[in-house]
Order: structure tokens, then C-alpha cells, then sequence
């Protein structure tokens, strides 16, 4: 697969800070690939999100997106590859309606307004929130607030879409629809996701984790290799799995459950065949 994304020897450092936020990461995104960043709260992972997008200007390292170096002249033409969803929808929201605000990403595009209102109408359609186009944004709910902010990023089509703890404000309900919603997107649209995330279930649905620890990139590896290491999880940032938790709870009873990584349809599989062989 070729690489959508290149990131050699990045560092970055916040004014006077004495250390680095960032310490010579290097890694690749394929173009189409699911990529999960984990870490602990501090360990770099929005700076490094922000890094991508140009929003903190590097000074050491390079960031190539789609085949364009990252550097001050091409900002705003990196920038147009990538959509970014943050944590707090309510950071991110500049218009008075919901129309309004999915058409913003638009009009800094110089979109002629023509063609706009039919790609705010088919975006909102997209994520299910069509029939609220005309309410303010303030008056959504936390799950339709990130749908909103997805439209917005379905409106622009960009290559690729960074969710920067873009579920961890929603309750499990509104995560797992933002989650499903952003793999239909992704199928659909052909966009490579880059998730940064605490939840375990987000970063499972991922093709590939980078591991992020005070600033340096200590690993990459697919989910199934990462979650095979039970408590080390929770050392990386991220929440033991319920299947571990569900193993946990059956070694306890005296019952010895598979080996390695399951996800939840895997396991709920092993114990039907366990109890009707029982
Ligand atoms: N604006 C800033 N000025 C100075 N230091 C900062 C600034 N933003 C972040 N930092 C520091 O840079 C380091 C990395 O922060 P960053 O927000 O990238 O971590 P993170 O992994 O995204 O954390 P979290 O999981 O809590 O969101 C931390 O030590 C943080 O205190």
C-alpha cells in the first residue's frame, strides 16, 4: 500500500518547556489504513496530531502528506487533505446553525455558493442529521454535535480525517454510532483515519497502533499483538479490553480461557461452543 502520510525525525518543543513534547518519531500511514495512536495522558499524541496538520510549526523533522512536504508555503495545501475531529465539539463549532457550520469548512475553500448548500445538505444527510440543519449547534446533544463536526469534514472530502479524542465526551451508545459512522466513511470515501484514543474498542477496530511514551514512538504493532499482553494495556494509556476483563473473571472460577487476543464476537463464540460441549 503506498504511504499517505511520512514522518521522519520529528521533535517539537512548546516555547520554554525544557523537554521536548515530541522526540524524533518517525512512522508511515498507508493510504486506506486505520491507524490508532495510544499513550499515556501528557505522552505526545495531540501534539503530534497537530504536527500533521501544520497547526504546530516543527522545527526539526519532516511531514510529507500525500506527496507534499510540510513546510510554511504549503500549509494551507496539506491542510486541505486532512479533516480533524477534537474531543470538545463545543470548541469547534463557528456557526449559528447547523447548516451554517458544516458550510464553513466550504467557504474557506472558496466553494461558489451554488454548490455549496447541495454539499451541506447530501454531508448532513450522510451522518443522519439532516432534519436538524436549521437548530444551533448549542443545542444538540454531544453524540449529533460530533456527527455535525463529521459532516463538516464529509462536506470537504478530505484524503484524510484525524479524530484527536474525537468519542471520549460521548456516552458508550454515541461512541459506538460515531465509531460506525466513521467506518462507513471511510469505506465509502476511501479515507485513511488516524485515531487517537484511550478506549480499547476504538483502537481495536484500528489496522495498526503506534504506542506513544514521553514523546517517543515505542511501538507499532496490529491490535491483536498489542492486546495479547493483558494489564501491559493499561501501562500504554488504554483501558483493559472487556475480553481480558472476561478472562480475568473466568481464570478466577477455575476456567482456563483461550490464549492471545479475542475480540468480544470471538470469545462469545468460544464460551458457546464451551458450554454446549459441556
Ligand atoms: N500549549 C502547550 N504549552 C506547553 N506545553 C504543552 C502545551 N500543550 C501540551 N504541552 C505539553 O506537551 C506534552 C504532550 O502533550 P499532548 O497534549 O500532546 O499529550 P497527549 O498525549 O495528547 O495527552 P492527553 O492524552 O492528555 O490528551 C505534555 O507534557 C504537555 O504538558
Amino acid at each position: 500500500m503506498a504511504n499517505i502520510i511520512e514522518v521522519k525525525h520529528l521533535s517539537y518543543k512548546y516555547g520554554e518547556e525544557q523537554q521536548p513534547a515530541l522526540k524524533d518519531v518517525s512512522f508511515d500511514v498507508h493510504a486506506g489504513e486505520w491507524l490508532a495512536i495510544v499513550g499515556h495522558n501528557g505522552s505526545g499524541k495531540s501534539t503530534l496530531a497537530k504536527s500533521l496538520d501544520g497547526l504546530l510549526p516543527f522545527t526539526e523533522g519532516t511531514v510529507t502528506v500525500d506527496g507534499v512536504q510540510l513546510t510554511p508555503e504549503t500549509v494551507w495545501d496539506v491542510r486541505s487533505k486532512i479533516g480533524m475531529i477534537f474531543q470538545n465539539p463545543d470548541n469547534q463549532f463557528v456557526g449559528a446553525t447547523v447548516e451554517d457550520d458544516v458550510a464553513f469548512g466550504l467557504e474557506n475553500r472558496q466553494t461558489p455558493r451554488s454548490a455549496m448548500l447541495p454539499r451541506v445538505k447530501a454531508a448532513l444527510a450522510e451522518v443522519g442529521m439532516a432534519e436538524f440543519a436549521q437548530r444551533e449547534p448549542s443545542s444538540l446533544s454531544g453524540g449529533q454535535k460530533q456527527r455535525v463536526a463529521l459532516a463538516g469534514i464529509v462536506a470537504i472530502a478530505p484524503e484524510i480525517l484525524i479524530l484527536d479524542e474525537a468519542t471520549s465526551m460521548l456516552d458508550p451508545q454515541g461512541r459506538s454510532d460515531m465509531l460506525a459512522l466513521v467506518r462507513q466513511l471511510r469505506e465509502r470515501q476511501h479515507l485513511t483515519v488516524i485515531s487517537i484514543t484511550h478506549d480499547i474498542d476504538e483502537a481495536a477496530g484500528a489496522d495498526r497502533i503506534l504506542v506513544i511514551d514521553d514523546g517517543q514512538l515505542i511501538e507499532e504493532a496490529q491490535p491483536a499483538t498489542i492486546f495479547a499482553r493483558g494489564e501491559g494495556l493499561v501501562e500504554m494509556g488504554l483501558d483493559l479490553p472487556f475480553t481480558a476483563k472476561l478472562k480475568q473473571a473466568l481464570q478466577q472460577r477455575g476456567i482456563t480461557p483461550p490464549a492471545g487476543y479475542q475480540t468480544t464476537a470471538e470469545m462469545e463464540e468460544w464460551l458457546w461452543q464451551s458450554l454446549s460441549n459441556t
